[in-house]
């Protein structure tokens, strides 16, 4: 049997589309889960080799299953991710018109994205979430619902047919997804990266998520996501998910990743990768004082100083 990877299904998600354009997508058997949840635990059970997911869009921020997945339980890696635009059309059974749709659905992290359309389109429609857009898609075949918001490319999957196409409250909406696997020894670094590390405090104190903040400001890293999540033990109690640009081979990430291990309660590693949103060699030129061959250069002059050798 193939490796498989497993992601968050049925056939004709954004996620499936997203994922086929990983060029190792094409080596593996692709096997939809219901849900992020079951697509993370196959990676967990050893049944899959890495799982897709979508983790964040450029409309309503992180998508929390997911992170909430990724903070909690046994650790697992981003490897890679992948950025998608996204338009959705409304999918409805052939023959209904837009005055017959009293019911619609679709995951929840499409309904932000859809929200002024359906406010002027369909003002009193019932929207009701499903475990994912293609899934809409299959509810609304089987009759349960009027009308899902999917991508066209679902319709005829699913017996359906686009009433309305190109629906986006946002120009220029995009999903970000990962291919998340065991802990495995990071992708070399290729120049445009990201690490993304989930953190606790260690304390509540005024200035706590600065602190945290300064350690990678204080090395000239630059922060991409930031998004906090109840750590589930009382109100007020959040830890924080951030994505950084740069590689943990990087001497500036390594170290701010020593500093924040000192200062937080809690670090966990969730990966270093190539970014999808800019090609290598594109990456925004260094703060002065924060290359390697800097942090090498004044590594060597303590240890000169510490020898009585300045
Ligand atoms: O992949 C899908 O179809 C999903 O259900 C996740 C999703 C939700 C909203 C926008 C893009 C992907």
């Amino acid at each position: 049997m193939p490796a498989s990877y497993a992601y968050l299904g049925p056939e004709g998600t954004f996620t499936e589309v997203a994922l086929r354009t990983l060029p190792e997508a094409a080596t593996r058997e692709l096997i939809p889960y219901v849900s992020v949840q079951s697509a993370l635990d196959a990676v967990r059970t050893g049944e899959a080799e890495a799982a897709f997911v979508p983790i964040e869009n450029s409309v309503e921020g992180g998508i929390t299953t997911t992170l909430d997945e990724l903070v909690a339980g046994e650790p697992l890696t981003i490897y890679r991710e992948v950025l998608l635009s996204i338009t959705f059309a409304l999918l409805v059974r052939p023959g209904t018109e837009l005055a017959d749709i009293k019911t619609v659905t679709a995951h929840p992290a499409a309904q932000p994205q859809v929200r002024n359309w359906l406010r002027a389109h369909l003002p009193d429609a019932l929207w009701e979430s499903a475990a994912s857009n293609a899934d809409g898609a299959r509810l609304v075949q089987e009759g349960r619902y009027d009308a899902a918001f999917a991508g066209e490319f679902a319709a005829a999957r699913y017996g359906l047919v686009p009433l309305e196409t190109d629906i986006h409250d946002a120009e220029n909406a995009q999903t970000r997804f990962v291919l998340v696997g065991r802990p495995a020894r990071p992708a070399a670094p290729t120049g445009a990266d990201k690490t993304s590390v989930v953190l606790w405090q260690r304390d509540d104190h005024p200035g706590a998520l600065r602190d945290l903040i300064d350690e990678f400001a204080t090395r000239g890293i630059n922060l991409m996501l930031l998004q906090s999540r109840p750590t589930g033990e009382g109100i007020g109690n959040y830890c924080f998910c951030v994505d950084a640009e740069g590689h943990i081979s990087d001497r500036r990430m390594a170290e701010a990743l020593m500093g924040l291990k000192r200062v937080c309660l809690q670090v966990r590693f969730l990966g270093s990768y190539p970014r999808a949103d800019i090609a290598p060699g594109e990456a925004r030129p260094l703060r002065a004082g924060t290359s390697d061959q800097e942090f090498l250069a004044a590594s060597d002059w303590v240890a000169r100083c510490q020898d009585g050798r300045f």
